[in-house]
């Protein structure tokens, strides 16, 4: 079914449920459940409204899961991440996701049989293959042991001479980690030179300093990319990439290390990209490679004065947009999410309003959808963005936009104008991403306090809201032991947990526009974040498709 010409988009009435409430759906982004201690923010902030929601369990609260394999990830111990967590809210089905495509392309060796490798290997014998792209083990964007594969697999196939720009991590990783991870790097790529493949290190920087922007919050990020990888160009120049994360870590923390390039004992630096080369953007994930994407890929291009735009091959690992096809070539085919709940509903009639601040936008439109930018029916849809901050950590400013969104879905509600109202409230995670535990506990205060005015709305319109998270992260602040006590490094310090979790989330569903008698299954044990479709689906009058996960609800006589 993937042509949409073949779809039945009708959906079945609901035989109990009514149509024509308005429902809010509210995510609130990194917002797990986890044992009551002082680590955990979610605990220690007052939310009197998400505790209130928490008094309605079993039949209107209760867990599911959002991590390893209920949202498509490789393995149980795969954390949850905001796409595959909106893929699977959206989408009302698992979907082998990036990371595990790419596992098995690699493992079967498609990947090199694929268009993508072979478009960019006629470069491997006049050009350099570089590769971009985070360097980390974390599995929400990248993962190393895929990269080392990479690096073999292309030199096993003729490129001899390849660069390899990294992005140091530290979100979905320990702060400080990226030292390892270098070392890693160069420990492999001194093999590949003595095999006689001239590989190195071209450059670096932390990704939310450099390169790994999202929905085009701040483009200069991706201009310090560009600076660095593809004109060499950067304000801090070292002859070793260890040398140059320990140095630069002095300063800043992995995820915000300024750009530096490597350089010969000539002070020119070792890998620039020039005419003729290749290069491949090795995440596998989504939205911070679209804006690097574009910039390689787009001749009109008006976002930073690219200077100098080299002749090359490109290709993603995925492709990252199936809507701008961008880029145009790519090593592995991404899931095919379609028939998504937003592309039915809309479809069926249902007046959509999504909303959230910049760097969440996308979460719940473009991951929502199947990672399809855009609308599906403009008339039937709004999608309204609140600017972020830019050029902070959010630490500073715990309580980014909730409290704009949440008078924005108030107002969407109000207006009567739409039936469902769909936000992100990002604060948990984006603040829980910094590991300061007394901002995160602001931000956790912030997001309950926008769910409040969007639950006040659904109150005065008499409409059902449905409230639920897309994975953990504020709910634990410190790495752990097996049995759960925090974990110190060697000088005494509490080692800060700055990732997600693989905690699981609520759900939690209400108001007066909830029919009588509705209340959460306890067949369903093992729901997770695909369950949620199927139950939105009903509470709009439908029922959801077959192929989906099962609903969360049930109607029960009084
Ligand atoms: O910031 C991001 O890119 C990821 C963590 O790597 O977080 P989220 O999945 O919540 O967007
Ligand atoms: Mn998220
Ligand atoms: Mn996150």
């Amino acid at each position: 079914m993937g042509s949409s010409g073949q779809v039945s988009w009708k959906l079945e009435d609901h035989p109990i449920l009514p149509k024509g409430k308005t429902v809010a759906l509210i995510v609130l982004d990194g917002w797990g459940e986890y044992k009551p201690d002082e680590y955990n923010c979610i605990h220690v902030a007052p939310t009197p409204t998400m505790d209130s929601l928490k008094q309605g369990a079993p039949e209107k609260w209760r867990l599911i899961k959002a991590h390893g394999n209920a949202v498509g990830l490789p393995t149980e111990d795969d954390m949850g991440n905001s796409e595959v967590g909106h893929n699977a809210l959206g989408a009302g089905r698992i979907f082998a996701q990036g990371a595990k495509l790419v596992d098995l392309a690699l493992a079967s060796g498609k990947i090199y049989e694929g268009e993508g490798f072979k478009y960019i290997s006629e470069c491997f014998e006049k050009g350099t293959l570089h590769l971009i792209g985070l360097l980390s083990d974390g599995g929400v964007h990248s993962r190393l042991d895929q990269l080392q594969l990479l690096l073999k697999g292309a030199s096993e196939r003729g490129a001899k001479r390849i660069r390899v720009h990294i992005l140091t991590d530290g979100r979905d990783v320990l702060d400080g980690s990226s030292v390892g991870f270098v070392e890693t790097l160069e420990n492999d790529l001194a093999k590949l030179r003595d095999g006689g493949v001239d590989a190195r290190i071209a450059s670096g920087g932390g990704r939310m300093y450099v390169t790994m922007d999202r929905y085009e919050n701040d483009w200069d990020v991706v201009k310090r990319g560009w600076d660095a990888q593809v004109l060499g160009e950067a304000p801090h120049k070292f002859t070793n990439a260890v040398e140059a994360v320990k140095k630069l870590r002095e300063n800043a923390n992995d995820q915000y290390l300024p750009p530096f390039v490597i350089v010969d004992e000539n002070e020119k630096a070792v890998g620039p990209i020039v005419d003729g080369d290749a290069v491949v953007t090795f995440n596998f994930r989504a939205d911070r490679m679209v804006m690097l994407a574009k910039a390689l890929e787009y001749q009109d291009f008006d976002k930073f004065d690219r200077v100098r735009v080299p002749k090359i091959r490109y290709a993603g690992m995925l492709q990252y947009d199936g809507e701008l096809k961008l880029p145009n070539h790519y090593l592995v085919s991404p899931p095919e999410i379609d028939r998504t709940s937003g592309e039915y509903l809309v479809r069926n009639g249902v007046r959509t309003f999504a909303c959230s601040e910049t760097v969440k936008f996308g979460h719940v439109t473009f991951f929502w959808n199947g990672n399809r930018s855009g609308y599906f029916n403009p008339e039937l849809e709004e999608y309204v963005e609140i600017p972020s901050d830019v050029g902070i950590t959010f630490n500073v400013q715990p309580k980014m936009k909730a409290l704009e969104i949440g008078e924005k879905a108030r107002d969407a509600i109000l207006s009567r104008k739409f039936d469902q109202v769909r936000v992100n409230i990002p604060n948990g995670d984006m603040v829980g991403h910094t590991g300061d535990i007394q901002a995160t506990v602001v931000a956790c205060k912030a997001a309950d306090e926008a769910v409040k005015i969007i639950i006040d709305a659904i109150e005065q319109v008499g409409g059902i809201y449905v409230v639920t998270a897309d994975h953990g992260n504020a709910e634990d602040m410190v790495k752990r032991n097996k049995s759960g006590q925090p974990l110190f490094d060697k000088n005494g310090n509490l080692q800060i947990l700055t990732s997600h979790t693989c905690q699981p989330v609520p759900i939690a569903i209400g108001g007066p526009g909830l029919a009588p008698g509705v209340r959460f299954r306890n067949d369903v044990p093992n729901g997770g974040l695909a369950n949620v479709a199927a139950t939105v689906m009903n509470l709009h009058g439908y029922v959801a498709p077959n192929d989906y996960e099962p609903t969360l609800i049930e109607v029960v006589k009084n």
